[in-house]
């Protein structure tokens, strides 16, 4: 049952194998660890050691092969077709619609969730100063540079203003400081919604940022304080 302490997301020995057979990887062995709200954490490892696939597999993009995840502080989460009202992702690359200026890419996720459009309108010009995108309301994503693509798409996630943001290496192909900016751009977004953030980084001056630290190594899952399960 929820009450103040549930997690928004639960995982219990959670593991991920892709393929059959001999061919078959393990990415994720059985992952045991829950993240509450205003937690901050940075998901770190080495290349393929399965922090996509964890950070995934928190996010119902993936279902365990064993073991089980779930959101019990999430409402919606459970459901593919009501999860993005919950669950706010971020990828290395934005994707934004280019045929729309930013403030339209910002605005589309609210008006396909059928908010109307005076708090749209607001939702969106507020998650982009929050984000220190003001300025680029009118543009389209081609005149944009990378890491002002991420902070749009973060203020996107915000405008949804979901309890729950995961970003899987939102700084990868960022130089350090645009990088630095769209970590600012995240942490900014979950205190101003008071939501949980969880980001996948190799980057030592991008996880510096995030007071907790997992570790992935070949897919299986340190988390410091195991205890937070039962928290
Ligand atoms: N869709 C898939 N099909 C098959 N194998 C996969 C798939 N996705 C990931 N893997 C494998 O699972 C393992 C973990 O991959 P994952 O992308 O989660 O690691 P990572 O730590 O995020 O790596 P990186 O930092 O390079 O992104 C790797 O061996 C990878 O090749």
């Amino acid at each position: 049952m929820m009450n103040a302490l549930s997690p928004d997301v639960l995982c219990r020995d959670a593991a991920l194998t892709f393929g059959t057979g001999p061919t078959a990887v393990v990415a994720v062995h059985g992952a045991t660890c829950a993240v509450h709200r205003g937690d901050r954490i940075a998901i770190i490892g080495p290349s393929g050691s399965g922090k996509s696939t964890l950070l995934h597999l928190l996010a119902g993009l993936e279902r365990p092969t064993s073991g089980t995840i779930e959101w019990p502080a999430l409402t919606g989460a459970h459901d593919a077709a009501t999860r993005s009202a919950a669950i706010g992702l971020v990828f290395q690359t934005p994707s934004l619609i280019p045929t729309l200026s930013v403030e339209e890419n910002v605005a589309l996720p609210l008006q396909l969730a059928g908010v109307a459009a005076a708090p749209t309108s607001e939702r969106t010009s507020e998650s982009l100063a929050q984000v220190d995108a003001a300025h680029l309301a009118d543009k389209l994503p081609e005149e944009l540079s990378g890491g002002q693509a991420q902070r749009v798409a973060v203020a996107r996630v915000l405008a949804m203003r979901p309890p729950l943001i995961l970003a899987d290496e939102p700084t990868g192909q960022l130089d350090h400081a645009s990088g630095q900016l769209v970590v600012n751009a995240l942490l900014a977004a979950a205190d101003h919604i008071g939501a949980a953030l969880v980001v996948t980084t190799h980057d030592a001056t991008v996880s510096a940022r995030l007071p907790d630290h997992w570790t992935m190594h070949e897919g299986r899952l340190s988390v410091p304080d195991r205890a937070g399960v039962n928290r």
